[in-house]
């Protein structure tokens, strides 16, 4: 079993470092935002569904086998397996529609001729690696939040295992609608790094509602779903602003295995608090997270502010249509 998700974890966020460069090869100076909304908001639909199917396919096989066990459970997770058969096919046909599009688009002759190299990576940006630190910041609130959130829910608010479940999957379920709509959002008024604090302080907030109050957790819940769709589609495009093309692919990869790295790391800690501690410790810990994230993301702005006034993270949508005018006038 830990072999198989070894092998998972590699496929799917080389398949998420992939999907950004793409996203950004094909719509830099377009929708971007939204592009990336709607990435994750496929990839929410992909887990709801996953959530509410797998028992009643599981039943299904059991029924049909007639009785339960190892192959019952294999054959199940076979039948899931083979949505990546899907997976595969479409990647199959992009990859054709990027060859045919490069001809046509004559591409080849744009492209700088800059090899790619992992020394590029004491080339980046103090900006990138901000962007890095923060989104690290903030998905160790979020993701292990959520994998010890039913529990959470039952001990702070003496919810029943349905309640808490059905609350503490509002985040995701929430987010594949929002996600779109934000993106959007994101793409006419630009700004992404004023959007980016608005969805850490939102977070922060909820976080804070949960530790400190008995209030209703709907309420903060529902607050960090949006505020969560919210950071996706502002933060994950801003690295497309701060590195070349050419860098785009290495950049994306220190990224998420950053934000691994956190992860594997946090959870385990995460674990510890809560068996030492208790849960309002857990949330303490969680709130002094978000406000790293905050602390990094306001010296990011300043940075940016600082380094180049008016400059490509947080410029309105209108100003960078106008930029892009002047660059596409500037190289005819
Ligand atoms: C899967 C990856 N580690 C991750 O964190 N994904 C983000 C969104 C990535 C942006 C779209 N490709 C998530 O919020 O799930």
């Amino acid at each position: 079993m830990e072999l198989g998700r070894f092998v998972f974890g590699i496929g799917g966020e080389s398949l998420a470092v992939a999907q950004n460069t793409y996203a950004v090869n094909w719509f830099k100076g377009k929708e971007l935002n939204l592009v990336f909304g709607l990435q994750l908001s496929m990839a929410r639909v992909g887990s709801t569904v996953n959530m509410n199917i797998m028992g009643w396919v599981y039943k299904q096989v059991k029924t049909t086998l007639g009785h339960a066990g190892p192959t019952t459970l294999g054959t199940a997770l076979m039948i899931a397996a083979s949505t990546c058969l899907l997976s595969l096919l479409c990647a199959l046909v992009l990859a054709f529609l990027d060859k045919r599009a490069e001809k046509i688009l004559d591409k080849e002759q744009g492209k700088s001729g800059e090899v790619i190299k992992l020394r590029d990576v004491k080339d980046f940006p103090v900006q990138l690696w901000l962007i890095f630190f923060i989104c690290v910041g903030y998905y160790v609130a979020i993701f292990p939040f959520i994998g010890l959130g039913q529990v959470f829910f039952i001990e702070k608010f003496n919810f029943t295992p349905t309640q808490a479940s059905a609350v503490n999957s509002i985040v995701y379920i929430l987010s594949a609608p929002a996600s779109p709509v934000l993106g959007l959002l994101v793409d006419k008024t630009g700004k992404n790094i004023t959007w980016v604090l608005c969805a850490v302080v939102t977070t922060l907030l909820a976080h804070m509602m949960l530790a400190f109050t008995f209030w209703n957790p709907w309420i903060a819940m529902v607050i960090l779903g949006m505020s969560y769709s919210l950071l996706a589609c502002a933060l994950w495009p801003m690295v497309a602003f701060v590195v070349p093309e050419h860098q785009l692919g290495t950049a994306y990869g220190f990224m998420q295995s950053i934000q691994n790295l956190g992860l594997a790391l946090i959870s385990m800690a995460a674990g510890v608090i809560v068996d030492r501690r208790g849960y309002l410790f857990l949330e303490v810990f969680f709130c002094f997270c978000l406000a790293c994230s905050q602390h990094l993301e306001s010296t990011h702005a300043h940075l940016c502010f600082s380094l180049c006034p008016g400059g490509e993270l947080n410029i309105s949508a209108s100003s960078r249509a106008k930029q892009q005018k002047a660059t596409s006038v500037e190289s005819e």
